[in-house]
């Protein structure tokens, strides 16, 4: 038994050097037949420390941000998506929205890739180290009307919401809310407010975002009002990328396509 491998190990794992305790056997025996200087020996085993503890780190915020799947903006087709300018994702991409909290309205019709752009950016946020969560605004909705009747919302905007550097809330538009659950999601954006980022996907044109929130056009502007002061607003057109391998078959007729 190699006694001092064992005292490196433990040494490492009581300073907490896991990659350190990882690599270290590989890279001294590379050091000694290359003949390596003692501090780029030194460098090059703390570089290693470093660069796996990124790693753990982006695969952590990756899994903490709870994506449903991985999107990329590599795989995003501009020329599909209509009215997308590649400038603006790009610029949104360099990240500088989250530091200037800075918000993102993803706003189209079915299936033209709102969640798509919203996830790629949310996974690029996650791989920079910021502290993401994606939800649907229907799960959202499930975790505030639970904590508001447990009486238990400041500890979960807490833990569920503040917590986060960027906040993905998707589908906006799709269930209506009512009254309490107009005021529950007021609250998050209000929580929310020069604090964090948000990005919203949504189906439905500002103008219509009262039929959303319980009808109520006061709580409604005093929403967009926030959400919309600082943000970025990327409509996007066309139809949907779901439907493009069945629409290239002809198995769409256009009379169904012009209703979607
Ligand atoms: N321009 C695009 N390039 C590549 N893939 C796309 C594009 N647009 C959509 N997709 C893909 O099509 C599918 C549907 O897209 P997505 O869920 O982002 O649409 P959406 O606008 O959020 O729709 P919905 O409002 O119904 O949720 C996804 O698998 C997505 O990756």
């Amino acid at each position: 038994m190699n006694l001092q491998y064992e005292r490196i190990t433990n040494l490492c794992g009581a300073l907490n050097l896991p990659f350190v305790a990882q690599g270290y056997g590989a890279a001294v025996q590379n050091a000694a037949k290359q003949e390596v200087a003692y501090s780029d020996f030194l460098e090059e085993l703390l570089k290693t420390e470093m660069a796996g503890r990124k790693v753990r780190q982006q695969n952590t915020l990756t899994k903490m941000a709870g994506f449903p799947a991985i999107k990329t903006l590599e795989d995003f087709n501009y020329n599909f998506a209509k009215g997308v300018k590649k400038a603006q994702i790009e610029e949104l991409a360099g990240l500088g929205f989250v530091p200037r909290t800075e918000n993102i309205v993803l706003v189209g019709p079915s299936g033209v890739g709102k969640t798509h752009l919203a996830i790629a950016l949310g996974y690029r946020a996650a791989q920079a180290g910021i502290k993401t969560r994606f939800t649907t605004a229907a799960d959202l909705m499930l975790l505030l009307t639970t904590a508001y009747r447990q009486n238990n919302m400041k500890a979960t905007l807490h833990r569920a919401i503040k917590a986060y550097r960027l906040m993905i809330i998707d589908e906006v538009g799709y269930v209506p809310m009512n009254r309490e659950q107009a005021n529950l999601f007021f609250q998050v954006i209000a929580t929310l407010y020069e604090k964090s980022s948000v990005i919203v996907t949504s189906n439905l044109p500002f103008g219509q975002w009262d039929t959303t929130f319980a009808q109520d056009t006061t709580l409604t502007a005093a929403l967009l009002d926030r959400l919309l002061h600082h943000a970025h607003v990327v409509p996007i057109a066309g139809e949907s990328y779901r439907l493009k391998h069945q629409r290239q078959a002809g198995l769409i007729h256009p009379v169904i396509r012009e209703q979607m």
